[in-house]
């Protein structure tokens, strides 16, 4: 039986945020903070969680703050440096900009784990989301190996892991919007009333 005890909790919080032109964590909904949101949901399933960013901001909100090992390197360098620091067999790791994911959708992914997976992910809208999901810590070495490389593909690099894809019920499929926009925002904010 997986324990909480065994489990970290890792929020990527770093990148451009090009085509938001701010830090997505610092995005508002109904009160509070995407970051927030993101650490509200792991927080009943995790014994800790990292925020892996190199924003200095991001050390207010009680969590373990650290900085990207590989700059400017995407997603793949942001779980690694998580996963690095990380003391627990399992990670939860999961992105700031997913504001209306709750801890429902991410214990399905503590549910599935087995003596196989290396790598747990949702499908959600037909999509994998490799930034919602759970990796073992064997994985550190695969993603070490792809950033020398100069790997920057997330879907790659879970692919080259054991994975285990698991469908939500399309009824949960909005838990799962993704905001990388200011429209993107607007809509979600005007969909649920926020
Ligand atoms: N720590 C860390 N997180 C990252 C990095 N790149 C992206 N992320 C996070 O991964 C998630 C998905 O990022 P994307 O939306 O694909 O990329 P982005 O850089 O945030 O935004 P764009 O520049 O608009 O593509 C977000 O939560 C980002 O904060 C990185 O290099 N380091």
């Amino acid at each position: 039986m997986i324990d909480k005890k065994d489990i970290t909790g890792i929020i990527l919080a770093g990148g451009k945020s090009s085509r938001m032109g701010t830090d997505k964590g610092f995005l508002m909904l109904n009160g509070k903070t995407f970051i927030q949101h993101s650490i509200d949901a792991l927080n009943p399933l995790v014994s800790k969680i990292i925020i892996v960013s190199n924003n200095e901001d991001y050390n207010q909100f009680g969590a373990k703050r650290i900085n990207d090992v590989f700059e400017n390197s995407g997603p793949i360098a942001g779980i690694y440096s998580g996963l690095i620091q990380s003391e627990t067999a399992y990670n939860l790791v999961l992105s700031c900009d997913i504001p209306l994911i709750n801890s429902n959708v991410l214990k399905k992914l503590i549910d599935g784990i087995d003596n196989t997976s290396e790598v747990i992910q949702i499908e959600s809208n037909g999509k994998t989301m490799p930034l919602i999901a759970l990796y073992k810590n064997s994985c550190e070495h695969i993603f070490y190996e792809l950033l020398q490389k100069g790997e920057k593909r997330l879907q790659y690099a879970v692919s080259q892991c054991k994975v285990k894809t698991i469908t939500l019920d399309n009824k949960f499929d909005f838990l799962t919007t993704n905001v990388n926009t200011k429209e993107e925002l607007k809509e979600l904010k005007n969909a649920y009333n926020y």
